[in-house]
């Protein structure tokens, strides 16, 4: 009876949260929470395709090709073929890849097969502008293990996600693990090729009567070789860390220097900054800015300016807009990696008069980036810099004795690097390198496949495709970013504020590192364009100036701590690094002979390891029972016929009892009992468990439904039936239709964790038929979900 009472005070609550007008919302609020949750498996998703090569593959079959000719063609272990059908919807939902007629199909039943997209012609292998490295190198471990770690972060002292994950700075990493540079190298080659040659095709005049420019941070040369190449009147040098450019040469017009560019970058006209300052923070980037101006001042011509290729993030766009979300991805991207950031056009303008520039002009015709010229640097402000700062500049780096440390510690470089021997070539840090022709040629060569694929008509389509890559890529950061939100209690915080509270009183309000602080802006800025909050005018006092605070919305009512419905359980159940470490081994899985991904992971079946890992178990029961409480809840409200006149029933599964109490406390005359493993029974103050069908594959799911069927027709009782609540997955919808996204995240994520899946009408009926039943009726009256009746 106390069990029982304690669920009936539950029952309160629900109702004071659950009524007749509000059970849709709610449903709606826990269906938006589960996608931003699974937002990763769009992510994980696109990794796996290709890691099996599949968009190659699907392009060099040159005509449509078949899901029976495409699951042969993957080098994968033939028992996983029925999941291929299921990783291609969800890339299909998210434009990957189209379905079109296959011509000739022989008689009969009109076939169809996959073919590429827009989209993925960019992820081909040897496209060479392919997104490809850039997708394999930022959801590779090393990198999205930092996003574990951002809540935490947010309350250490280290300086970004990264270190507190790995240890080590970003670029010390790199330095270290020859493979991700390489491929992070790779990436931003093959970014650079695309963005190049728009850049060349539509700003020509950007370089028109330059005759000497530096590219600063210009990686392994992708860019300044074909402006080189284009432009051979101009004298092009590339500055990097010395372990990047080790083994570059250059050419004609072309060199590569080792050196750092908070010490010092190589005189010319024009400096280039190509995704550069977003790597760092404002302090950091008004040091580079004043030594690119030093480096134009000091070449003496007029119309000297520094070129930066950024994004410029929108203030304020449609909900909807991709392209605003992508550049939101990114900002904390570089937040998580790095201590940069993404600029607004007023953060940059701050920047520039910083920096002692004097004007600017923005050209917004990279997509989701723009050129960005800074102009005409200030003449008194670099005089003024000359004499605070050159003499400390009278020393050069070494290239071989050069140390990661140093463009760390940037700050006071002066005492730690003047070391006499490392003095070469008066006050430079410019090493040239052999002029090798080979290498010219072989950049030349690209130019030419780059020409193939690109062209006046097809460049702002390439861009938008590199872009819809992107956003897929940074699909995780909307997980992410709602967890930390959940760890750092913001939900519960603002909700208790009682009104709007503004970013200040947020700020001061949260558990964190006060250092951290200029980053819950941004963290609340993703969360507001996914919905989780809202900004509302702050009711001030007369002459004060008007204010915005952040509100709850739907949504986050269920990431309320105390409501008995909370989404917040789950959450923290299926981004817990144990749960979400199964998706790095989605590839590898279809290859090998294990059960589930979540075996190649963890060593064990999902269920096992809840049993051995009593905290994680927790987790996922509690989830189970806050679901369980919202679903029976609206059952009970809306489906009550469903239970008129019935007299006994069981709930297979039914964990600690959660709905069966609901459902016996609210229909007095059914006689209720529990069906479930003896220890979960046993211990009561253990789980609560909500055993449903999705979790087990077809085989499996008939012989729980023939058990089923025999319950029933020993009763005796005329009009049994089992309910099922599950999804039954919709066979066609709109792309933007968040609602079919969900359903497919959980059939992915029931591939992932365990042997099951969400089924269409069609696969329920067969299921149905398969275990001797002979009727069935879908109501989808619960979301995502329907209460399904079947009919012995
Ligand atoms: C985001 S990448 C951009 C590469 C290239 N500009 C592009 O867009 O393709 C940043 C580059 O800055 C370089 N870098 C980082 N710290 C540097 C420093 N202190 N001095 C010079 N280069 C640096 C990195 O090695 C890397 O190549």
């Amino acid at each position: 009876m106390e069990k029982l009472k304690s669920f009936r005070h539950l029952n309160n609550n629900i109702d004071l949260v659950l009524n007749e007008e509000n059970s849709i919302e709610l449903l709606g609020a826990q269906g938006h929470i589960w996608n931003q949750i699974f937002n990763f498996i769009n992510s994980m998703s696109l990794k796996c395709a290709i890691q099996l090569g599949i968009p190659d593959i699907v392009n060099n079959y040159r005509k449509p090709m078949t899901i029976s000719q495409l699951v042969l063609a993957l080098p994968i272990n033939q028992k996983k073929s029925p999941c291929v059908y299921r990783l291609m919807r969800i890339l299909i939902h998210s434009g990957f890849f189209a379905l079109q007629k296959v011509e000739g199909g022989g008689e009969g039943e009109e076939e169809e097969g996959y073919v590429i997209t827009d989209a993925s012609k960019l992820l081909l292998k040897d496209n060479p502008m392919s997104v490809t490295p850039f997708l394999l190198s930022m959801l590779d471990p090393v990198m999205t293990k930092p996003w574990d770690f951002l809540s935490n972060w947010f309350q250490n002292d280290d300086p970004t996600p990264f270190d507190t994950a790995n240890g080590m700075t970003f670029w010390d990493y790199g330095s270290h693990q020859p493979n991700l540079a390489r491929f992070f190298n790779d990436a931003m080659a093959s970014d650079a090729r695309l963005v190049t040659s728009v850049v060349i095709e539509k700003c020509k005049w950007v370089f028109e009567g330059v005759e000497s420019l530096v590219d600063v941070g210009g990686g392994t040369g992708t860019v300044a070789t074909s402006i080189a190449t284009n432009f051979p009147q101009i004298q092009c040098t590339v500055l990097d860390l010395p372990h990047v450019v080790a083994d570059l040469q250059g050419g004609n017009n072309l060199n590569f220097v080792g050196g750092d560019m908070f010490v010092e970058v190589p005189t010319a006209e024009v400096v280039l900054l190509k995704w550069i300052l977003h790597d760092w923070n404002d302090e950091e980037s008004v040091k580079i800015l004043k030594k690119c101006k030093e480096a134009i001042m000091k070449s003496k011509k007029k119309g000297g300016k520094v070129i930066i290729i950024d994004m410029k993030v929108e203030n304020e766009k449609d909900e909807d807009d991709e392209s605003y979300e992508t550049q939101l991805f990114f900002d904390m991207l570089m937040m998580t990696l790095l201590t940069g950031k993404e600029r607004n056009e007023k953060e940059w303008a701050k920047l520039f008069k910083d920096a002692g520039f004097s004007d600017y002009k923005i050209t917004p015709i990279l997509g989701l980036r723009s050129v960005i010229e800074s102009l005409r640097p200030h003449m008194e402000l670099n005089l003024q810099f000359h004499q605070l700062h050159v003499p400390k500049m009278c020393y050069s780096i070494g290239y071989f004795g050069y140390h990661q440390q140093l463009w760390k510690t940037h700050d006071d470089f002066s005492t730690q690097t003047c070391t006499p021997h490392k003095q070469k070539k008066k006050s430079s840090c410019v090493y040239r390198l052999i002029v090798n022709m080979e290498k010219l040629k072989s950049f030349r060569h690209l130019n030419n496949n780059i020409d193939l694929v690109l062209n006046e008509e097809n460049s702002i389509e390439l861009l938008r495709a590199q872009g819809h890559i992107w956003n897929q890529i940074f699909n995780f950061i909307n997980s992410m970013s709602l967890k930390c939100a959940i760890q750092l209690g913001i939900p519960d915080i603002i909700n208790n504020y009682g009104k709007p509270m503004t970013i200040s009183q947020l700020k001061l309000a949260l558990p964190i590192n006060q250092k951290k602080s200029s980053c819950v802006y941004r963290l609340m800025r993703i969360l507001t364009h996914s919905n989780f909050f809202a900004l509302q005018k702050v009711e001030g006092r007369e002459g004060e100036e008007e204010e915005e605070g952040y509100v709850i919305t739907d949504a986050s009512k269920l990431l309320l701590k105390d409501n008995p419905m909370s989404v917040t359980p789950f959450l923290l159940a299926m981004l817990d690094p144990v749960i979400t470490k199964p998706w790095d081994f989605l590839s590898n899985w279809f290859q090998n002979d294990d059960p589930t991904p979540f075996d190649t992971a963890n060593g064990m079946t999902f269920w096992d390891y809840g049993s051995h890992q009593p905290n994680l178990a927790r987790f996922f029961n509690d989830a189970m029972a806050s679901d369980a409480r919202l679903v029976t809840s609206v059952v009970i409200e809306k489906c009550r016929w469903v239970f008129e006149g019935v007299e006994s029933l069981v709930d297979v599964g039914g964990g600690t009892g959660t709905v069966a109490t609901t459902i016996a406390t609210s229909f007095p005359q059914i006689q209720c009992s529990v069906l479930d493993l003896p220890h979960v029974v046993a211990d009561l103050q253990g789980a609560n468990n909500l055993w449903i069908l999705h979790d087990w594959n077809d085989e499996e799911s008939v012989k729980i439904l023939k058990k089923c069927k025999e319950a029933i027709t020993k009763n005796n009782k005329k009009g049994g039936k089992v309910i099922i609540i599950d999804m039954k997955v919709e066979n066609e919808k709109d792309e933007d239709d968040e609602s079919y996204e969900t359903q497919l995240f959980f059939d992915m994520l029931m591939m992932a964790l365990v042997t099951g899946k969400e089924r269409n009408e069609k696969e329920w009926a067969k299921l149905f038929k398969d275990a001797g039943f002979s009727d069935y009726k879908i109501t989808p009256i619960l979301g995502l979900r329907s209460l399904i009746e079947v009919y012995p």
